[in-house]
C-alpha cells in the first residue's frame, strides 16, 4: 500500500496522518511536492502492480490520484485530510483517521466512476466528485489559500460573498446527451448527491454509478445569495430556477465562463464531459450499505 500525502490539503493534518499511519506499518508514505504529482506517483505505483494507493488529502487530491490508476487494477484508498472532503462524505468514508486506517486494511472494492471534462484547449483531466461553471468557479478561482488553510470551509463563505456584488453572471448553453440546448447563468455537473460539504444538492445521484446530475441554475446574484442562505439547510434541490438533469454526455458552452473541479481552478468553458472508459477501484469499509457494498465491475 502507498500512501500519497498532499501536505498543502486542509490545515493541520499530519497528525491525523500520523494517527492513520500508526495503524499502517506496512504502509509506504509519498508526500507530494505540487500539482500533478500525486497523479504521477499513483501511476508508478499501479505499473508496479501495487495493490492499494491511499489518497491522503481532499478531493483535488483523491483526483490527482484516481487520474493516475484509470485502467489500471490497483485500488483506490481514501483517508480524508481534505478542507470540504466532499468524495468522503458522498461515500460515508469514516472521519477518525484510525477508522479510515482500518479501513483500508478491511475494506471491500467497489466500483467507482470518475467524470473525464475535455476542454477546448484539447486538455483533459478527470474530476471525482463535480464540475462547477460560473460564480462558484469564480468563488475557487480567487480563495485566499492561507485563509483556507486557517478557516476552512469558512473562506468559501466569505470570498462568496466578495464576489457577489462584482461577478458577471454570463449565459452558459448545456447540451445534454445530443439534446436542444438549454440556458443556465451557472451549472454543476455533479457525479453524487453532495456539493461544497456535507449539503445535498442532487439527491439520487452516486459516483458508484456511471451518468451525471446537471443542476442548471438561472438567474444571477440574487439566486446565488439564495443559494447561499439554502444550503447550509440541505435545501439547495429547492432553489427556484434550479432544474436537476440526468445525462451521459454534457457540452458546455459560454464565453469568459470559469470552471472548477473537485474545488480546484480548472480552465475555461468550452468543455465535453464523459464517464472514464472504465471504472476505478475504490476502498470502502466492509459492509457500508447495500449501495456502497457493491463490487467493483459489477
Ligand atoms: N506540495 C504541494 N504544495 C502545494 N499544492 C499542492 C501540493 N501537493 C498537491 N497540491 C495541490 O493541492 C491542491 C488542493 O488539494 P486538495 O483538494 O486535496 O485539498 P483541499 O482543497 O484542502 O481539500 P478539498 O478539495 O476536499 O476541499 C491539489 O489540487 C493539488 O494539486
Amino acid at each position: 500500500m502507498l500512501i500519497v500525502f498532499n501536505p498543502a490539503a486542509g490545515s493541520r493534518r499530519r497528525s491525523r496522518l500520523d494517527r492513520a499511519l500508526a495503524l499502517l506499518p506496512g504502509a509506504r508514505l509519498a508526500e507530494t511536492h505540487g500539482p500533478s504529482h500525486a497523479e504521477a506517483l499513483a501511476r508508478q505505483a499501479a505499473a508496479a502492480g501495487e495493490d492499494c494507493v491511499v489518497a491522503a488529502g481532499g478531493d483535488g487530491t483523491i483526483a490527482e490520484v484516481a487520474a493516475g490508476l484509470v485502467g489500471s487494477q490497483t485500488a483506490l484508498g481514501i483517508l480524508p485530510l481534505g478542507t470540504a472532503n466532499v468524495l468522503a462524505l458522498e461515500l460515508r468514508l469514516p472521519r477518525q483517521p484510525e477508522e479510515a486506517a482500518r479501513a483500508l486494511l478491511t475494506g471491500q472494492d467497489t466500483a467507482l466512476w470518475p467524470g473525464i471534462a475535455r476542454f477546448g484547449s484539447g486538455q483533459s483531466r478527470l474530476f471525482v466528485q463535480m464540475l462547477g461553471a460560473g460564480f462558484d468557479a469564480m468563488v475557487v478561482r480567487n480563495l485566499d489559500l492561507r485563509l483556507k488553510r486557517r478557516a476552512g470551509r469558512a473562506a468559501y463563505v466569505w470570498q462568496a460573498a466578495r464576489e457577489l456584488p462584482r461577478y458577471r453572471f454570463r449565459p452558459i448553453q448545456a447540451v445534454l446527451d445530443g439534446g436542444a440546448p438549454m440556458p443556465a447563468s451557472a451549472l454543476v455537473v455533479t457525479k453524487g448527491r453532495l456539493y461544497a460539504g456535507p449539503f445535498r444538492l442532487a439527491p439520487g445521484a452516486t459516483p458508484l454509478r456511471p451518468g451525471f446530475h446537471v443542476a442548471l441554475i438561472g438567474g444571477g446574484a440574487l439566486h446565488a445569495a439564495m443559494a447561499g442562505a439554502l444550503l447550509p439547510l440541505g435545501l439547495l434541490p429547492h432553489l427556484p430556477g434550479l432544474v436537476l438533469h440526468q445525462a451521459s454526455r454534457i457540452a458546455l458552452r459560454g464565453e469568459d465562463v470559469p470552471t472548477q473541479m473537485d474545488g480546484d481552478v480548472t480552465g475555461d468553458l468550452p468543455v465535453t464531459i464523459d464517464d472514464a472508459p472504465a471504472p476505478l477501484r475504490v476502498r470502502l469499509p466492509a459492509g457500508s450499505g447495500t449501495e456502497h457494498g457493491r463490487k467493483a465491475g459489477e
